[in-house]
């Protein structure tokens, strides 16, 4: 399947499973907003066919970076980090899922970030939606603190407010959206 075909079909797919609306703002975001839209991008990433799509999308915008792991907030990251790193398995080069908690744990092995990278690995972080970006900001903090170079963030959604894009490029110089709200809206329309 061709690129703009798996992206096509990506978009498709949240449409018809992810987005929700309604005519009073009545879903109430983890920033304490309330909006009349939502993405519930779970049902996509945790979809086959969504995790395939996800997986060859982003690897495809990914693999020229060299990195050595992708990773995010749990638990919106958790399956699209996944899909990548099986997808690098497939390619032949193997990038390292990781997750970042949301607290560092109090026993055991004390780890915010847990996984296979190492301190002065390159990264991508990702997340399913950005709003305000406060939780891809908290997951570029951890891994930071745990030494990894976050080279680029790539989302799966960008919802196109809350200032979320502009407040995570004060951090990383690059992020990219597979899909920003206007497109769905546009597919909405037609539909
Ligand atoms: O840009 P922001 O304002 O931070 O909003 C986006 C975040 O909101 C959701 O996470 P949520 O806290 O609902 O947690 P979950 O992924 O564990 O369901 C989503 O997965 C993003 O991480
Ligand atoms: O801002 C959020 O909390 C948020 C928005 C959205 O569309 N989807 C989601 O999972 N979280």
């Amino acid at each position: 399947m061709h690129t703009d075909a798996m992206l096509q079909r990506l978009k498709e797919k949240i449409l018809q499973q992810a987005f929700q609306y309604s005519e009073t703002p009545s879903f109430r975001l983890v920033s304490g907003a309330f909006s009349r839209f939502y993405f519930n991008c779970k049902r996509v990433t945790l979809d086959p066919e969504g995790q395939y799509l996800i997986g060859h999308l982003i690897h495809e915008r990914i693999r020229e970076l060299e990195v050595q792991g992708i990773g995010g907030l749990t638990l919106g990251a958790d399956p699209i980090a996944n899909a990548v790193a099986y997808t690098s398995w497939l390619k032949g080069r193997p990038i390292q899922s990781f997750v970042v908690r949301k607290a560092q744990k109090d026993h055991g092995v004390a780890a915010r970030v847990e996984g296979n990278v190492r301190p002065g690995d390159r990264v991508v972080v990702v997340d399913d939606v950005i709003t305000t970006g406060g939780s891809t900001l908290q997951a570029i903090a951890a891994c930071r603190e745990a030494g990894l170079q976050v080279v680029r963030v790539v989302v799966l959604v960008d919802r196109q407010e809350m200032n979320g894009r502009e407040n995570i490029l004060r951090e990383v110089d690059t992020v990219d959206a597979l899909v920003v709200r206007d497109d769905i809206m546009a597919l909405r329309a037609g539909s």
